[in-house]
């Protein structure tokens, strides 16, 4: 194989109460990439469609991702890498991710899977510390693996796959501001209380629970954050006016996505997705902020072939 073309899903990380061990992989929002071998030996971004990103190969997390698998594999070739931004990077829906998971995935694709899918991983997470200074698993993990995902351990690493109930799907809000993922993380406490925690791995329990038995109340019950939303959601616009929207109209939970600027409510039923995206832009409409509202299945598998 000497090119191919994929679509990288965005994805929703922490899930309210899994701060980087939780979350999941949208179906119908990603980013479309490009990889081709060349004879140069390097690695360069040739096209960026979609967003203002860097071209450097150390800057750019598709790229460094890419360089450092060939560089491993000591392979005899370079690749050129074109990327189609659907959504602007600093959106809390793994834009880095959606490009470092990506690259891994291809770059493994155009070395005859020399690497295994956990492999992929670290170095997908590697891009993470690219874009972000951290190597955080849990947006890339979705990416790679698709559905809902638990980051159980990260020494060693230790991915579990948690099942979809066929009734749940997404709505999302992107309001145009970025935040860097790298600040969003700056801000919050090293220790938290107790108590706190206590809260917080019930939910995560009760949110595993509900996935598993397609338990869409105690789904709802445990998207709950005593953790991380209360130092985050005040950089978002409208923050607690979107949640009260989502719940008031029917979303089993709502909370930030990721690091935000992105929030995201779970929903069952497609048709409650959109009454959600509706009550969301009632919410958004008269702001003086730009907005993009989407809604989604879960995406089952993770990054896919375009050619498919
Ligand atoms: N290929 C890429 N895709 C997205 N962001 C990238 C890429 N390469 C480098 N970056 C940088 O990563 C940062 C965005 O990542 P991050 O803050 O984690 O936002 P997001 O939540 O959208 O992933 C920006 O500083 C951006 O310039
Ligand atoms: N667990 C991380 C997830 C960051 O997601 P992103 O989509 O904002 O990059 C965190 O919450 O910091």
């Amino acid at each position: 194989m000497d090119q191919l073309q994929i679509f990288s899903p965005a994805t929703v990380a922490n899930v309210s109460c899994g701060y980087d061990a939780m979350a999941f992989a949208l179906e119908s929002l990603g980013d479309e990439m490009t990889f081709r071998k060349n004879d140069l030996g390097k690695t360069r971004i040739v096209k960026i469609e979609g967003a203002d990103l860097p071209f450097e190969s150390n800057k750019n997390v598709a790229a460094a991702v890419a360089k450092r698998m060939l560089q491993d594999a000591g392979a005899n070739f370079g690749v050129d890498i074109e990327i189609v931004k659907k959504y602007k990077p600093g959106s809390g829906l793994g834009s880095s991710a959606a490009s470092g998971a990506g690259a891994a995935f291809a770059i493994n694709q155009l070395l005859n899977n020399r690497y295994t899918k956990l492999e992929q991983l670290k170095y997908a997470m590697f891009g993470e510390e690219v874009a972000c200074g951290s190597q955080i698993a849990d947006n890339v993990a979705a990416a790679l693996y698709g559905g809902f995902v638990l980051i159980r351990s990260y020494e060693p690493l230790d991915i579990v796959s948690i099942p979809t109930p066929s009734q749940l799907f997404v709505t999302v809000i992107h309001p145009q501001i970025e935040i860097k993922t790298e600040d969003a993380r700056n801000i919050l406490p090293k220790e938290i209380p107790m108590k706190t925690a206590i809260s917080q791995w019930a939910n995560v329990g009760g949110l595993i629970a509900g996935l598993h038995s397609s338990d869409y109340d105690l789904i709802g019950r445990s998207l709950t954050d005593h953790v991380v939303e209360p130092y985050r959601k005040k950089f978002i616009p409208h923050f607690d006016a979107l949640k009260r929207a989502a719940l008031d109209h029917g979303a089993l939970g709502a909370g930030i996505s990721g690091s935000g600027p992105s929030v995201f409510a779970l929903v069952k039923g497609a048709e409650m997705a959109e009454k959600i995206a509706a009550a969301f832009n009632e919410v958004y409409k008269d702001s003086a902020i730009d907005y993009r509202i989407y809604t989604s299945g879960i995406a089952k598998t993770g990054i896919t072939l375009s050619n498919e």
